[in-house]
């Protein structure tokens, strides 16, 4: 079955790492939806976009189905996905329109703090639990290390203690869990982020158009997200020498100063955080009032 009405589907996570973040780039790329905790389909106010809010273990299936047009999820979910039906002789299709700038962690074996670690080959034949059996073996077939996996769908931390596998292979952030159950990171076999993909099969001409609003808009969240506005107050004979001080920097826009000859006012966009040290330099350089504000949206 697909979509009937005229809508864009969404697919996002109902609950966990990713919706927080996900709800939030909605609202920042104006999607105006009011969330009803109970309820499993949402349906924007200002936009044809309806969610659907499912486990995120689903989203891929869904999207490669076509019974969502669009999905955020995570790629380590994506993949796996992706190996376990290639694995099982079918066609996989979708295209991957953005990776996002949030929902970063990555794939890791890890095994006893006190246990010695040499290299990959210590697992030789190991038992390793995991929620991601066909990553951790793609990884294992290019080390040429054979092992055994066991399928856990939560809590992979505890495997070890509990005597159900020699390692685990889950995902890392900070490391508190793994430090909290005694294990230590010792690979890193897969980096993720938080993707946004679409259904291969072409949409109709309205919700294609409505995926690009969305990922201009998506683009113009995250540029701003990553660039500061700069003013400052520059001597004039500096101005070529602050300019160049200043990350990703290119035409910035230069003011006169009322009552003050020997210096103007300079407003630039920059790609980068401007450092404390940076500051400290444009400082020693004459310049003063310096101010580095967040932006909001932007639109190049
Ligand atoms: N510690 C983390 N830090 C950042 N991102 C993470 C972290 N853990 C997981 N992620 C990312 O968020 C995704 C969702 O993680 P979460 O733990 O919410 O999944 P889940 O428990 O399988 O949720 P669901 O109930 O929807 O199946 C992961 O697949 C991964 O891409
Ligand atoms: O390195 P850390 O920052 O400690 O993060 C890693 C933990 O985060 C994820 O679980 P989550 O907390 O989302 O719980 P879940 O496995 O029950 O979904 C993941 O499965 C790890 O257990
Ligand atoms: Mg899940």
């Amino acid at each position: 079955m697909t979509n009937s009405n005229n809508r864009l589907r969404i697919a996002l996570q109902k609950k966990g790492r990713l919706s927080k973040d996900c709800n939030e780039l909605l609202k920042q790329c104006g999607v105006k939806i009011t969330w009803n905790e109970q309820r499993l389909i949402a349906y924007s106010e200002n936009l044809p976009i309806e969610i659907l809010r499912v486990r995120d273990d689903d989203i891929p299936g869904l999207v490669f189905d076509g019974v969502v047009d669009l999905g955020i999820i995570g790629e380590n979910v994506l993949e796996e996905e992706e190996l376990g039906r290639i694995a099982g002789g079918e066609k996989v299709e979708y295209k991957k329109l953005r990776t996002l700038d949030f929902g970063g962690c990555r794939l890791s074996l890890a095994i006893d703090r006190d246990q010695p670690y040499h290299s990959v080959q210590d697992f030789n034949n190991a038992l390793i639990a995991t929620s991601y059996p066909n990553l951790l073996k793609r990884y294992m077939k290019e080390q040429g290390v054979p092992f055994k996996s066991i399928l856990l769908n939560g809590s992979v931390e505890v495997a070890p203690s509990a005597g159900i596998a020699h390692a685990i292979c889950d995902l890392v952030s900070s490391g508190a869990t793994l430090e909290a159950n005694g294990l230590k990171e010792v690979e890193v076999i897969y980096q993720s982020k938080a993707c946004l993909i679409q259904r291969a099969e072409p949409l109709d001409g309205d919700k294609q158009q409505l995926v690009d609003k969305l990922l201009t808009r998506i683009q113009g969240v995250q540029q701003a997200a990553e660039s500061k506005y700069i003013m400052l107050h520059a001597p004039k004979e500096k101005l070529e020498e602050i300019t160049a001080l200043l990350p990703g920097v290119e035409n910035p826009t230069i003011l006169p100063l009322a009552h003050d000859d020997s210096k103007v006012a300079m407003h630039v966009v920059s790609q980068e955080t401007l450092f404390w040290e940076t500051m400290e330099q444009l400082k020693e350089m004459g310049a003063s009032s310096v101010l580095v504000l967040p932006i909001e949206k932007m639109l190049a």
